[in-house]
């Protein structure tokens, strides 16, 4: 970045009108977009005394965000989403980022090798590697190889899987144990569930469920090639359990995401998420935690937990579900991850406010941790209070009797909470398609009933 003269000198915030034309003109070369993005985070690390006069604030947030999308190939809508998370020279760095691809990365299946005898083998082959970090005594980072590592005699033979360091974090937080019941409610292609299998020496079982019977495929190759023999393979819509099947000692909810967090993997997300896709994820999302908490059996004497996570990194996806759980299942807790690094989760972010111990979930970061974007929060699910409805006063009183359990009933998914959400989004895209949404509907006016009661 240049001192405060130089580029300063000579730099002009093009105007609105200015903009239009430079868009119909087809927008200018790499490198005037390049030094105007420079421009924009300088003066706005600063703004009070770089700006120019009479020059706000969201003009400059409005001419960095355009070019941003122009200059990384984003939709504005993502680039915008994505620019809010972050400090503004942060958000470069997240930006650039994106645009590198991550380390390759290997787990070492400890049910048919060891970590150490699995680099010799694959050193012996030509392969340059090291392990991942202290925090996982199991990952091994490629730097290079003369082998193509999906296809080595040790990768047939179930040695190791090829996986995103960052998809090791959830697993580690579950910290399934030998001997217990686990629900992996999303599993395919079954990362997880071969480290949930090995870090419970193939004992006790776990449901490897995915609602995309194509996807059970390749889980179910992985289950067999790497020698997994407590897993049951499922497809049932998540939203299913606890119905087909329940009282885990512990549950995964790797959810449906965005993907987000690895845009360096696929770079579609970058123009085919659209604000409606958000509040579909985040809604779909919303209803599977309710189902994998209700899943848990708050009794079991190992576990009792919930790991929630997600390989996006926008708030509607991570703390704004999990808020969401705590509201309508007041018998779980957050509790820490256990992980040694990450960023606490957003307490409160553009004036939502959450729970103040969603600062106890951990994001990461491709710029920060060198990592795809996740994100991980853990619950420890508490038997349900029994609630008893008082007919006198009409409340309900918690009680640890024989009171009828009314608690289900009344915690169900809400979806009237993201009803103008979805309806707004709808909106959006039926304007972007140049048609005519409806008018907004208007509250309920009261019936005439409800206002001779008022009045
Ligand atoms: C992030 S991926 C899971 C990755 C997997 N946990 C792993 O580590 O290999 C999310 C998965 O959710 C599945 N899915 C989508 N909607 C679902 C639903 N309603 N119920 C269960 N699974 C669903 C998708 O098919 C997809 O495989």
């Amino acid at each position: 970045m240049d001192g405060e003269g130089g580029e300063a000198e000579a730099f002009h915030l093009p105007t609105a009108e200015e903009r239009e034309e430079e868009k119909k003109s087809g927008g200018p070369d790499v490198h005037t977009v390049q030094r105007r993005m420079r421009e924009c985070v300088r003066v706005l690390g600063n703004f009070k005394k770089r700006a120019a006069p009479g020059r706000p604030r969201s003009e400059y947030v409005q001419q960095l965000i355009s070019d941003i999308s122009s200059y990384y190939g984003y939709n504005e809508f993502l680039a915008e989403k994505l620019f809010q998370l972050f400090p503004v020279a942060e958000a470069i760095e997240f930006f650039e980022a994106n645009e590198v691809p991550r380390p390759v990365t290997i787990r070492t299946n400890t049910l048919r090798t060891r970590r150490r005898d699995l680099a010799q083998a694959l050193i012996n082959r030509g392969v340059n590697l090291e392990p991942i970090g202290k925090w996982t005594n199991v990952g091994l980072q490629v730097f290079e190889s003369s082998v193509p590592i999906g296809a080595t005699p040790e990768y047939l033979a179930g040695h190791y899987m090829l996986q995103a360091a960052s998809s090791f974090l959830p697993v580690i937080a579950l910290s399934p144990q030998p001997g217990e019941r686990v629900l992996d409610m999303a599993s395919a292609p079954g990362g997880k569930t071969t480290h949930m299998a090995a870090l419970m020496e193939n004992t006790g079982v776990v449901f490897a469920n995915d609602a995309n019977k194509a996807r059970t495929k390749s889980l179910t190759a992985n289950v067999h090639r790497l020698g997994c023999k407590n897993v049951v393979v499922c497809s049932y819509d998540g939203r299913e359990f606890p119905k087909v099947i329940g009282g885990f000692d512990r549950v995964l909810l790797d959810a449906p995401c965005s993907g987000t967090g690895v845009i360096s993997k696929d770079a579609s997300v970058k123009t085919n998420k659209s604000e409606r896709d958000f509040a579909l994820l985040s809604h779909l999302q919303k209803q599977l935690i309710l189902c994998a908490i209700d899943s848990v059996q708050p009794d079991s004497k190992t576990g009792g937990y919930l790991v929630y996570s997600t390989c996006s990194v926008t708030v509607d996806e991570n703390e704004a579900v999990v808020d969401y759980a705590l509201r309508k299942r007041p018998n779980v807790k957050l509790v820490d991850t256990g992980l040694e690094f990450g960023r606490p989760g957003y307490t409160s972010y553009r004036g939502k406010n959450f729970n103040e111990k969603v600062g106890l979930t951990r994001r990461f970061y491709p710029h920060v941790h060198n990592m795809d974007g996740f994100y991980v929060a853990k619950f420890k699910v508490e038997k349900r209070q029994k609630v008893k409805t008082r007919p006198d006063e009409g409340g309900a009183v918690a009680t640890g009797g024989d009171a009828m359990d009314v608690d289900a009933e009344e915690t169900k998914f809400d979806s009237d909470e993201d009803k103008p959400y979805l309806e707004e989004a709808k909106r959006k895209q039926m304007k972007a398609k140049g048609l005519r949404p409806r008018p907004r509907s208007k509250p309920a006016e009261p019936t005439p009933i409800a206002v001779e009661a008022a009045a």
